[in-house]
């Protein structure tokens, strides 16, 4: 896989406060990116340095293999708070972003209805902006920010102001537009990443605290466990006792580290069956991105 940018270094000082602090990461070509991360991470501010709306204090952003060259006309930017005119109707607004990326006139309308029509806003482009929802209105925003066809696509917590179904909505239209874009999206809703995502950058305090693909860093960081309830805190006790696995109890439930290749759910069956034991539940459980996330943060 080729990759499309590479960030080294970068840092991003406003007067003493390091909001991004000496971060590194690769995007490779056609795929999707989380950056996930807690209010005032820097998230938003590692973007703007990407979208190159701001400067960066230190490091050096590589396109293609290439430092520093003017990378704006092949990055699309959809911002947390895009603006709107609510006098305009959405063809017109397209159409004027698609001016502002110096598109030509000849064909533009073509390219402006196929964009609506991509985003889901091909049935109200005639209708004014101020009578959009929430849901529309960020569909808009990544229509202006998808209408120069950009190898890039940088999004600011795309889908976080909408309901499950606009999130649903956007998340569809995203995944629809890889692998022809290479997309990093901020992100504090961890669903919508676990669902689209290739590689997923963690953020904390202006560092990347792990990256990887979900696999790795499932690999890296999740305890699988079995939990088994029983009836009563006597009867978990007496299980735990009796068992040589490595486990913990939290009242009723007795959760058993099940890493090692010998701990699986039908063992645990055995040992309850040959001890006589009743119980109410016995599950496999799995670690959450928001459980990772949490985990990989508390660790640093
Ligand atoms: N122009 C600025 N001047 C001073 N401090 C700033 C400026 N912009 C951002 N910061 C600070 O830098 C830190 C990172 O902010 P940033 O907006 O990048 O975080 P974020 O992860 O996007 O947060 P959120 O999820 O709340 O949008 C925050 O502490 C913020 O207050």
């Amino acid at each position: 896989m080729s990759t499309l940018l590479e960030v080294q270094h970068l840092s991003k000082y406003f007067q003493q406060f390091i909001a991004v602090d000496d971060i590194s990461f690769t995007l490779n070509k056609g795929t999707s990116t989380a950056l996930i991360g807690a209010n005032g991470s820097g998230k938003t501010t590692t973007l703007s340095m990407l979208a190159t709306l701001l400067q960066p204090t230190n490091g050096t952003i590589y396109w293609e293999g290439k430092p520093s060259q003017d990378i704006r006309p092949f990055v699309g930017f959809l911002p947390q708070y895009p603006m709107f005119y609510p006098w305009m109707t959405a063809t017109e607004y397209v159409q004027l972003s698609a001016k502002l990326h110096g598109l030509e006139s000849k064909g533009l309308l073509t390219k402006v209805n196929e964009t609506l029509e991509a985003v889901g806003l091909s049935e109200v482009g005639k209708k004014k902006i101020g009578g959009f929802s929430g849901g529309m209105k960020q569909r808009l925003g990544l229509a202006q920010a998808i209408i120069h066809q950009p190898q890039l696509l940088l999004l600011d917590e795309p889908v976080s102001a909408l309901d499950p179904v606009g999130r649903r909505d956007v998340m569809t239209i995203l995944k629809n537009l890889l692998p022809e874009m290479t997309i990093l999206y901020s992100t504090h809703i961890l669903n919508d990443a676990e669902e689209m995502t290739d590689q997923l950058l963690f953020l904390s305090k202006g560092k990347v605290v792990e990256q990887g693909s979900l696999f790795d860093v499932k690999n890296r960081h999740a305890e699988p466990a079995i939990v088994v309830e029983f009836h009563s805190t006597e009867e978990a006790e007496a299980f735990q006792k009796l068992i040589s696995y490595p486990s913990r109890r939290q009242d009723e439930k007795v959760w058993i580290d099940s890493s090692s290749e010998y701990v699986n759910v039908s063992t645990i069956m055995r040992e309850l069956v040959e001890h006589h034991f009743s119980i109410v539940s016995i599950n496999e459980k799995t670690t959450s991105l928001e459980e990772l996330f949490m985990k990989v943060v508390a660790e640093r």
